[in-house]
Formats: structure tokens, sequence, C-alpha cells
């Protein structure tokens, strides 16, 4: 891919890489089923397959378990499922932090090419930042835990800024922490999630190919490339 090749050449044309988390980085697919289910045993609610957690990640917490709740009590044949996710919400949210604190990147695996992908882009001399909708304090653990925190300049999580990706807002706010034109920033994601939000921030957006796309296929998604492994960023 034609993005891809000359990052390794001395007129690089980036400054920055803004690298996401969950389905980039860290395929954290377990954790999120393991909290989330002991949070359902909390709420006496029905469990909730990895699959379909699978396509409700991605747009934070907050989201994910509205979309939990709304898919169990529909299991459930409750009435009322959005009454009941409001009055549920505040227990289920103490719920899942604890949990999801307590089990952050036992089930979790780092994804195969990532520390050399990183290596490889720090050693090209760009200055990195991991961004995403993910609470920054389920993150910056996760990345200490799976020895990659060391790689960012800045870590921002989902409440770090007003709105998340796929709004702009978070994107050039990184930007400007890394002092980075958006346009020499270069933008690595899963999701659609992170396409949309480079391209209204005007950054140069490649996604990988193995992550979470809500279900989607991620070559649909309007992006810059494509890449099977963080490793061939730099082919
Ligand atoms: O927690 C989420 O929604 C996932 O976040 P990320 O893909 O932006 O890292
Ligand atoms: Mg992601």
């Amino acid at each position: 891919m034609k993005l891809v090749n000359f990052i390794g050449l001395s007129h690089s044309p980036y400054d920055a890489a803004i690298i996401d988390l969950d389905g980039t980085m860290v395929d954290t697919l377990g954790d999120f089923s393991e909290a989330l289910n002991r949070m359902l045993q909390d709420l006496r609610l029905p469990a909730i397959a990895a699959g379909q957690i699978e396509q409700m990640v991605g747009k934070g917490s907050e989201h994910l378990l509205r979309s939990v709740l709304k898919h169990v009590l529909a299991l459930a044949g409750q009435a009322s499922e959005a009454i009941n996710i409001e009055s549920l919400y505040p227990a289920a949210w103490a719920s899942y932090q604890r949990h999801y604190l307590a089990v952050n990147g036992q089930h979790a695996l780092v994804y195969p090419g990532v520390e050399e992908g990183l290596h490889a882009l720090r050693h090209a001399g760009l200055r990195l930042a991991c961004l995403t909708n993910k609470p920054t304090s389920f993150a910056v653990p996760l990345l200490r835990a799976k020895g990659l925190d060391s790689y960012f300049a800045k870590v921002f999580g989902g409440d770090s800024f007003e709105r998340k990706k796929p709004d702009a807002l978070p994107l050039l706010k990184t930007c400007e922490a890394l002092q980075s034109e958006p346009a020499r920033t270069l933008m690595v994601g899963d999701s659609s999630n992170d396409a949309q939000a480079a391209r209204a921030a005007g950054c140069p957006v490649v996604l990988v190919t193995y992550g979470y796309n809500h279900g989607l296929p991620v070559r649909t998604v309007d992006a810059d490339g494509y890449v099977d492994s963080l490793a061939h960023l730099l082919a």
C-alpha cells in the first residue's frame, strides 16, 4: 500500500502517529466478556456471548453497557427495555468498572506484529499517542500490563475529551498534544469510528484487518490503506 512504504524514508510525510487500542493493539474481547458476564451475574441477568459483544465494542463503555443491557433484556423478554436499561445503568456501571479493573489484561492478548510496528514507527522518528474510546483508567494499566506503555508520549481515553471518536475532537486534541499537524499525523485503527474521526480531523488513516468493526467487513470502510499487521506499516 502506498502510504506505508515511505514512512521509513528520511523525508517521512509523518511527524506522529495515533494508535487505537482495542482491536488494533490488544485483543481485549476476553476481558470484555469476563467483566460483562460477571456484571450480568451480579444483576441476575442472562449471559452474553463474546460474538455478540464483539459487535458492540468501539464506541466506549457507556455505549457498550447500554447495548449489552438492551440485548439481554430483549432475550429475557422484558418489556419497556428503555426504562429498564436506564434504571439498571448505575448499578451496571459500578459492577462493570469493578470487574473490568479486576480482570484487565488477564484475558487479553497483544496482536502479532504490534511491538515490531510500534518500534519501527518510533525508530522512524514519529511521536506516538494511544487514543482509545476506553476509559483512561482502563487503558493506562492495560498498556502497562502488556508492556506497551513506554512507546507512547501520550495516552488518551474516551473520557479525556468532551466527545469520543468518531468525532474529530479527540484526534485534533491528540495532534495538538503531539504538536503535529493533522495532515502529518497517521491514525491507525480497526473500525469505522477511527476512520471517520480521522477523515473529519484531516488525518491520513490506515485500518488493521483483524479487529472489531461492529461486525462489518473493515475493507468496506473508507480509509487510505489496510494492513494485516502493524509490522507491515513499514514495508
Ligand atoms: O472501549 C471501546 O469502545 C473500544 O475502544 P477503542 O477501539 O477506541 O480502543
Ligand atoms: Mg478499536
